[in-house]
């Protein structure tokens, strides 16, 4: 089912096709899946396999969350710095141009800020970065939900790379046996902001950035402000706004560990939170509160990040080298703080 987004179709995938679907089907879906992925950075998929209602549940949790007083959430604050991140971020506490900007090595442009705040949970077998829960007094009922929406998410982004090794020609498990609990869940919330702020220039709701992990599993609750990188735009600069069809659409999105894993076949896409389009041209107005979930499939902690030797190019070699996954993620977030 073909959706517009401006000027450009992109196509909206059926992922219950993969997972219960004909032999056909499901290879079509494969390789909807990768030229979606490999052409635009990103993918627009229905019927994850993650029921609506735990998506309809998890939004309320986020809202109930963000709207903790400042103590609750104080008591269980991510230390900022390069460790995996754990607890609440208050807003503007990470700085996603300076993420960018460290990669591409231009010059970072001084007091850009992200007007959101954000919640990060890891596996709860992650001994090293154990969680912070809030109490049960603050919000009943959120741990023990977050931990099995964090297990189904876990589920789908395997099956999500199953798809890949499927449509990429790899050996089964090429992609699925690097990842092992290292994965995190993000809640995030942007309040609400003028239109003038963000056309000003020194604040957006989050710049742009690639995420840092393999896949990224996005769902926006059916709210616009969302943008990726315009590849098929020869200089690069423009946007394409992501609408979703609906609030259980999930947006996938390759992030960095898979770019350097593939040596630049499938390049992670560039994206942002923005003016929503029905607002570009206003000068006034408010931008009403946002929220989003994102789950970061992220490779084993031990796991090189290197070109896989699969990609490696017979002539030119490998365009990454060896590093763990824990020493790049490491060396990438501490540009962010
Ligand atoms: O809120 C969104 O739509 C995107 C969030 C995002 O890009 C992130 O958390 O890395
Ligand atoms: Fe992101």
């Amino acid at each position: 089912m073909p959706s517009a987004v401006g000027p450009i179709f992109i196509p909206t995938i059926d992922f219950s096709k993969f997972t219960q679907g004909s032999v056909s089907e499901r290879a079509e879906c494969c390789e909807l899946l990768r030229d979606s992925l490999s052409t635009h950075g990103f993918a627009r998929v229905i019927n994850s396999g993650i029921p609506d209602e735990d998506i309809d549940r998890c939004f309320q949790f986020a809202d109930e969350f963000f709207q903790m007083t400042l103590d609750a959430k104080q008591r269980i604050a991510n230390v900022a710095g390069p460790t995996p991140q754990r607890g609440w971020s208050h807003l503007g506490a990470e700085r996603s141009s300076s993420l960018y900007s460290s990669l591409v090595k231009t010059k970072v442009v001084n007091q850009r800020s992200d007007s959101r705040e954000h919640w990060d949970q890891g596996h709860e077998e992650d001994t090293i970065f154990p969680n912070k829960w809030p109490s049960e007094d603050d919000i009943i009922g959120f741990r023990p939900f977050m931990q099995s929406f964090y297990k189904s998410c876990e589920g789908i982004s395997l099956q999500l790379l199953e798809a890949l090794e499927l449509a990429m020609e790899l050996s089964p498990m090429t992609l699925q046996s690097r990842i092992h609990n290292a994965s995190e869940l993000r809640m995030n919330h942007y309040p609400p902001i003028n239109v003038k702020s963000l056309h000003e220039g020194s604040i957006s709701r989050i710049w742009p950035h690639f995420d840092l992990g393999v896949l990224t599993m996005l769902w926006t609750a059916g709210s616009s402000g969302l943008e990726f990188q315009n590849r098929l735009d020869t200089d690069g600069k423009s946007f394409i706004p992501v609408v979703p069809i609906s609030q259980y659409e999930m947006i996938l999105n390759i992030s960095e560990t898979l770019q350097r894993w593939t040596n630049d076949v499938l390049p992670a896409g560039l994206h942002q939170v923005t003016t929503p389009p029905n607002l570009k041209g206003a000068s006034e107005g408010v931008i009403p509160d946002r929220l989003s979930i994102a789950y970061f499939c992220k490779a084993n902690r031990e796991t090189s990040v290197g070109t896989l030797p699969s990609f490696v190019h017979p002539v030119e070699g490998a365009k990454y080298e060896d590093i763990t996954a824990l020493e790049y993620h490491q060396s990438r977030l501490k540009t962010a703080y």
